[in-house]
């Protein structure tokens, strides 16, 4: 089944779509990219299935239910990185991870907090708080809150962004491996290797119809343009 589910969806923050309506599915075991040109509505598209924007028309369903972000249940299930900096501005890197390993009773907390501060070459940074990290740091810093925590499904907005190209590989390896795990994610992007490496199924998002392709359609699209 669906984790994640959505059947015409339309989206937009006034009465005008952004976008052609959207039906796309993300199954565990897949990762699905949601590419577009900039002001396509990819960002809208994922606000939206996960209840943070209402559906102008057309449904999203979560586990064969309403998408409902304030429900227990999928916050616990999904984990998301959609805002840029959405820090406690007096909470360092490794205390904002610490507290999202602990609310989501992860084991050995500390433990994983250091591998993730690891993973993301923030050790040396763990003390910073947000305001004295780059604007790379600060993303590689909310990427390690969404993994630092168990989730079913990520949904990521352009998780390559302001990212070096090691991080960037990095990423997509281990993205793909939690999902070759039974993960799922969900994710806009811009950048053909992310999408080539990660991506099994792609929604093109965009005025006319959005229709789902292949990956290596996608990513010769995005080499392309
Ligand atoms: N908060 C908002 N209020 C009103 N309109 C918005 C808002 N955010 C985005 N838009 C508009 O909605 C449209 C879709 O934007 P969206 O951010 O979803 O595009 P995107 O495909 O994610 O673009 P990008 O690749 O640049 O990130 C754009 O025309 C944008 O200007």
């Amino acid at each position: 089944m669906a984790l994640l589910a959505a059947e015409e969806l339309s989206v937009g923050y006034g009465d005008e779509p952004v976008c052609a309506p959207v039906t796309v599915s993300v199954e565990p075991g897949t990762a699905v990219a949601l590419v577009g040109p900039n002001g396509a509505g990819k960002s809208t598209v994922l606000q939206t299935m996960v209840g943070l924007l209402p559906p102008l028309a057309g449904t999203v369903r979560f586990a064969g239910g309403p998408v409902d972000e304030r429900d227990a249940g999928f916050r616990r299930a999904v984990a998301g990185v959609l805002d840029d900096d959405a820090f406690f501005p007096s909470l360092t890197g490794a205390e904002h991870l610490l507290l999202t390993a602990r609310a989501h009773g992860v084991t050995g907390a500390e433990q994983v907090v250091d591998a993730e501060l690891a993973a993301f070459g923030l050790t040396d940074r763990a003390g910073a708080l947000p305001s004295a990290l780059s604007s790379g740091q600060r993303r590689r810093l909310a990427l390690a809150g969404a993994l630092v925590r168990p989730a079913d499904l990520l949904v990521l907005d352009e998780p390559e962004r302001r990212l070096d190209t090691a991080m960037r590989r990095a990423l997509a390896d281990r993205l793909a491996a939690l999902v070759d795990a039974g993960g799922a994610v969900l994710f806009a992007s811009h950048d053909p290797t992310f999408v080539g490496t990660l991506a099994d199924r792609v929604l093109v998002v965009g005025e006319d119809e959005c229709p789902v392709v292949a990956p290596e359609d996608a990513v010769a699209a995005l080499q392309e343009g």
